[in-house]
């Protein structure tokens, strides 16, 4: 019998971030692993002209939970979603739930945060720094709560090269920064920012340290653990594999390489892709979790959910991978041949970006104005050049992470458990990963279907052929300007034919001598 599965039998559990990526892989794994769990509570906002109920029955009847309603019959009574948005005092919850929370609830899983790069501060802070803290005073008034498991990220201290399972201090405390929210207005915020943030590159790794600081400072009493996953990929090996339903991290990228937007992306290619599958994540959470109620240990433990140090990738290895892949299952309507290749330097960056993206987005945008429709893709492809300039200082740079904590508690598991809640990424095998990575962006972020491959073929051999017929027109085009205005050129282009016409005089003499 697992023990973990056992622990979370009959348990009350309390979700932030339920409607999110790891959020739910995490409730998917609960409900298959520990159907007989009392209930799980999830935090939920009303969005995008949806009820509360609306966006559970969506993910209840997703791809995901396929199996769940077979292994939970009644998983529509053990899943109770409580109204709640973080942003607000209290996050808006009724008194009724309220009183419910906290009187019931046994684990706390604190997944929902903002992970965009480019947030304002203010939202980035209420949502990952006042809303944690916020929890956590909800957390100090329940008397059954046996564990509090808070969602970070292994890259809030990305301005140091090597990070230890502690929590490092930041400049100015969070409780400052909390309060300075509170009356200083947008403008001075915004020009603040950049110095609060220091040599990290975003707000978003800013606030998650400031999250993590608040998590040690208001925990007193209470058993905590602070998980630290790297880059999240789809899932690898559970439900099954190549499960992903966002744009974060590489899968974006992905798209826009495979469509055949993205020809050239800057990134260093020996630096380590510090990938992690999102069933690794949570099944290290649930672990913790386990161990953190159990065996409570006396300070609150941080464990690096990596991949670096223990079976490093690197990006070059997994592009090449990717683009091997798109050979096998090209994406449907591409814009172009998916080739694409790393630059390392500021001008062949610079260049690549108008020669590759640029130049074929303003022709392209001609022949939609020539054909009578509205031009769009230069506006496409500067905002993904944008973005991905967002995400080029993960893609330039290597950390390392030590993992003693989360190699210890890979050595208190039983075999069974170590089995059933594997976090063990020495097994992962890469290249099989990286596959239904690609195929898992293609079925299940782009819903195509994979009876679509051999059209999706025809049309990459229709843009080949344009391809050549562009090139070589373009090659004339040239040419002839050329000779129309250079003398040399005239020279080189008269050596040419006269020497073809000797060429072929010489032939032609020669075969009518043989006859
Ligand atoms: C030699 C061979 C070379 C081959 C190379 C080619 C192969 C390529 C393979 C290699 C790939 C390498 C890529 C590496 C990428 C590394 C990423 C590193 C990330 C580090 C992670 C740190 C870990 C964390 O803790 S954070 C969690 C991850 N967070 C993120 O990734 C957030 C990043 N995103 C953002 O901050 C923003 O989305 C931003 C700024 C990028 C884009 O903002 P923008 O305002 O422009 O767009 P949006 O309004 O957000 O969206 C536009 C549009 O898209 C929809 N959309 C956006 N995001 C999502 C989503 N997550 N899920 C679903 N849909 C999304 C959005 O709804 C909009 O749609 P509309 O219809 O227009 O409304
Ligand atoms: N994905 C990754 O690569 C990594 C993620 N992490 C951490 O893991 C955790 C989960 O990330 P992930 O699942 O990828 O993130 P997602 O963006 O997929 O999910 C975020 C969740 O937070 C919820 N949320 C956001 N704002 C509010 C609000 N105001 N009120 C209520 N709920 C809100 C969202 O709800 P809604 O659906 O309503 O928007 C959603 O459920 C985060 O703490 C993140 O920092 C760490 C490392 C890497």
């Amino acid at each position: 019998m697992s023990m973990i599965a056992a622990f979370y039998g009959g348990k009350s559990i309390l979700i932030t971030g339920a409607t999110g990526f790891l959020g739910k892989v995490l409730m998917e794994k609960l409900f298959r692993t520990s159907p007989d769990l009392k209930i799980i509570y999830i935090l939920v906002r009303s969005k995008a002209g949806q009820t509360l109920q609306q966006r559970v029955f969506q993910i209840l009847n997703s791809k995901l939970f396929e199996n769940i309603k077979e292994i939970c019959p009644n998983v529509h009574e053990k899943i109770r979603p409580i109204s709640a948005d973080l942003n607000q005092h209290d996050f808006g919850i009724s008194k009724e739930d309220m009183e419910e929370l906290l009187s019931s609830t046994n684990i706390i899983f604190h997944c929902a945060a903002t992970v965009r790069f480019d947030d304002p501060l203010r939202h980035a802070v209420q949502l990952n720094v006042t809303a944690t803290q916020q929890l956590l005073l909800m957390a100090s008034q329940m008397p059954k709560l046996e564990a509090f498991i808070h969602l970070s990220t292994a890259f809030s201290n990305c301005n140091l090269k090597h990070i230890d399972e502690v929590i490092y201090p930041c400049s100015v405390e969070p409780k400052k920064i909390i309060d300075s929210m509170e009356w200083l207005d947008d403008a001075i915020i915004d020009e603040i920012t950049p110095k609060l943030i220091g040599d990290r590159p975003n707000t978003y790794t800013y606030t998650k340290a400031l999250g993590e600081i608040v998590v040690q400072q208001e925990s007193e009493n209470m058993n905590v653990a602070i998980i630290r996953p790297s880059i999240v990929g789809p899932t690898w090996q559970e439900p099954f594999p190549g499960w992903v339903d966002n744009l974060n991290g590489p899968s974006g990228i992905i798209i826009a390489a495979g469509k055949g937007f993205l020809r050239s992306i800057r990134a260093t290619p020996t630096a380590v892709a510090d990938l992690i599958p999102a069933d690794t994540v949570v099944n290290l959470t649930l672990a913790a979790g386990w161990y953190t109620a159990v065996h409570r240990p006396k300070s609150t433990l941080i464990y690096h959910c990596t991949s670096g140090n223990l079976n490093p990738c690197n990006w070059l290895k997994m592009g090449l991978h990717v683009l091997a892949t798109f050979e096998k299952v090209p994406f449907e309507k591409a814009f172009r041949r998916p080739n694409a290749d790393f630059t390392t330097t500021n001008f062949t960056t610079h260049y690549w970006n108008a020669v590759s993206h640029r130049v074929p987005a303003i022709i392209y945008d001609c022949y939609l104005r020539l054909t009578g429709r509205k031009p769009r893709v230069l506006k496409l492809m500067n905002r993904l050049l944008r973005n991905i300039s967002m995400l080029e200082y993960f893609i330039n740079r290597s950390w390392e992470w030590s993992t003693h904590n989360t190699e210890m508690l890979m050595s208190v598991l039983s075999p069974e458990d170590q089995r059933i809640f594997n976090f063990d990424v020495r097994q992962l095998n890469w290249l099989e990963y990286i596959e239904n990575y690609v195929l898992g962006v293609k079925k299940y972020l782009l819903k195509e279907d994979m009876a679509g491959i051999p059209e999706a073929r025809q049309h990459l051999k229709r843009l080949r052929n344009i391809h050549y017929l562009f090139n070589i027109a373009l090659f004339f085009i040239i040419w002839r300007l050329l000779v129309a205005r250079w003398q040399m050129a005239r020279n080189v282009w008269f050596f040419i034919v006269s020497f073809c016409y000797k060429f072929l005089s010489y032939f032609r003499a020669s075969s009518t001598l043989k006859l």
